[in-house]
């Protein structure tokens, strides 16, 4: 026989009928005040707040603002019948909880994803027709690059080093002096020595810049008008010219966690071929060339994409279009990765658990790593940043190694501006799940969404030698995001209070 532990299980006191009944009036009064004060809560809806900014963007105030005609609010009772574990998203577990994000009435048949799309929708409805308007944009096509060439490139990349803190790799103001610097010395620096990087799945090149900077070279691919197919949010190879203008928004967003971005013409024979290591040398190829006049170099490089079929051609003048991404530099490039907590599956028959689950944000809240202030609102900043780029292609998070406190780097953002007339709304998940901003980029949002902000990008995409970096109709699709993302934080304002949503973290 067993001995009993001094932790074990006390006999249950004797069920009497008194007891019992006793009992069962005691929750029946409990249950009917809970009742009544949710009923209170419920029948009380938050008005939409907007913050007023001081011109410096500080916030010095909160003021209500009118909901456009035909936009129902919603109650803050809101319950939606799955609850699904962060794992499995079979293992539902069917409890009724609170929505924290935008969730739709737990009687419809809606997937959250379309719940927010039609109200976003009903919102633009409302907007004139001019709103996302761009100015008169190439006032002077010239870029501004062409600034004197560097004499000492290393101490160039000494002060881009000198940037990186635990939670910045990029200066809050990199003003037009130091952008003509940078972006002259990456476009200028002699190519040592290219190779082929071990990093990533996509065709790309390492370079060993003149001055002692390690760079990666993203090849073009695509001309500035091509669509990608909309048959998956992802589609279509990497766009060099996306990196580029990603680099630049992320600057204006103060989301300074991209690492330095540049365009650059690169000449295929000299530059890279004249460089590169067998590795890379093996992948050449020379083919007849499309203007039928002589013959054009070509690579594919080696990775898991790389392929003969998609290498990469010079053109006639025997140059590609590139984007030169600077290298970081110890002890900030040690980097660990880990799986996005909202990736993608990459399988129309296999979703993912935040697709399934309106209530999957309560999850990552929980999450020992994710949950934790700053890393929570960096996973909103990027829904943000993600979302107007159209980049729905997040799926590794890589921070510095042992660098506290942590921040979510925003590496690889070539899966941008791809489609400039789908707005991907699934990529705001994040943000209408967990229905949280940082204070910090909602102000910032809030003063763009005032502006013709994507002419103030187009305006520092003009320093880039490869300008122009976006046609018109993807300038036109950054103002119009900046303000769908503003309508959902405004639908999770009405739901949830500005205090609850608009939140400082201290970052
Ligand atoms: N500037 C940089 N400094 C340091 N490390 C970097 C830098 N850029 C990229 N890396 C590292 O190289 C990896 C591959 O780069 P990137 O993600 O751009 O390639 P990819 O081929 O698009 O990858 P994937 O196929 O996973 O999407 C990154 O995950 C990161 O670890
Ligand atoms: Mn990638």
């Amino acid at each position: 026989m067993g001995r009993r532990g001094s932790r074990g299980l006390q006999a249950p006191p004797p069920l009497t009928f008194r007891r019992c009944a006793l009992s069962m009036i005691g929750c029946a009064v409990l249950l009917a005040v809970i009742n009544l004060y949710m009923n209170l809560v419920s029948s009380y809806t938050m008005p939409a707040m907007q913050l007023d900014l001081s011109p410096d963007g500080d916030i010095v105030g909160f003021h209500q603002f009118d909901l456009p005609p035909g936009v129902h609010q919603r109650p803050r009772k809101a319950k939606h019948p799955r609850d699904i574990s962060l794992d499995s998203p079979s293992a539902a577990a069917h409890t009724e909880t609170s929505c924290i994000g935008l969730c739709p009435h737990a009687a419809s048949t809606q997937t959250q994803e379309s719940y927010v799309k039609s109200l976003v929708q009903s919102r633009m409805r409302n907007l004139p027709s001019n709103t996302f308007a761009i100015g008169p944009s190439n006032i002077n096509i010239e870029p501004l690059a062409a600034a004197s060439t560097p004499t000492n490139f290393s101490s160039v990349w000494r002060t881009v080093s000198g940037w990186s803190k635990a939670r910045q790799i990029t200066p809050a103001n990199l003003d037009s002096d130091a952008m003509r610097l940078l972006f002259s010395a990456i476009s200028t620096a002699e190519i040592i020595a290219s190779s082929v990087p071990k990093r990533g799945t996509q065709l790309k090149l390492g370079l060993d810049l003149q001055g002692g900077q390690k760079a990666l070279l993203k090849p073009g691919r695509y001309e500035r008008n091509w669509t990608a197919p909309t048959d998956t949010p992802y589609s279509g190879a990497d766009r060099h010219n996306g990196e580029i203008a990603a680099f630049h928004l992320a600057q204006l967003l103060q989301l300074n966690r991209v690492p330095v971005v540049a365009g650059r013409r690169v000449n295929v024979e000299r530059e890279l071929l004249g460089t590169a290591d067998a590795t890379l040398k093996a992948t050449f190829f020379h083919q007849a060339s499309k203007s039928g006049v002589g013959e054009q170099a070509c690579f594919f490089g080696q990775c898991l994409y790389c392929r003969k079929e998609d290498a990469i051609c010079a053109s006639p003048a025997g140059s590609i279009e590139s984007a030169i991404i600077l290298w970081l530099t110890e002890p900030y490039a040690t980097l660990k990765a880990m799986r996005s907590p909202w990736a993608r599956t990459y399988d129309e028959s296999r979703p993912a658990p935040w697709i399934v689950s309106p209530n999957y944000c309560e999850k990552v809240m929980k999450d020992e790593f994710f949950g934790q202030a700053p890393v929570f609102l960096d996973l909103m900043d990027m829904a943000v940043f993600d979302f107007i780029i159209g980049n729905a292609d997040r799926h590794r998070l890589e921070r510095f190694s042992g660098v506290e406190p942590p921040m979510i780097l925003l590496i690889d953002n070539g899966k941008s501006f791809g489609n400039s007339q789908t707005d991907e709304i699934s990529i705001l998940a994040p943000l209408y799940q967990c229905c949280r901003v940082r204070t910090k980029l909602y102000s910032l949002l809030l003063r763009y969404s005032e502006i013709d902000f994507a002419s103030v990008l187009n305006n520092r995409l003009r320093f880039d030698a490869l300008f122009p970096i976006l046609t018109d109709q993807h300038l036109e699709a950054v103002n119009r995001r900046v303000r769908i993302i503003l309508m959902v934080l405004a639908a999770c304002i009405e739901s949830h209070g500005i205090s609850n949503v608009v939140q400082n973290d201290g970052f």
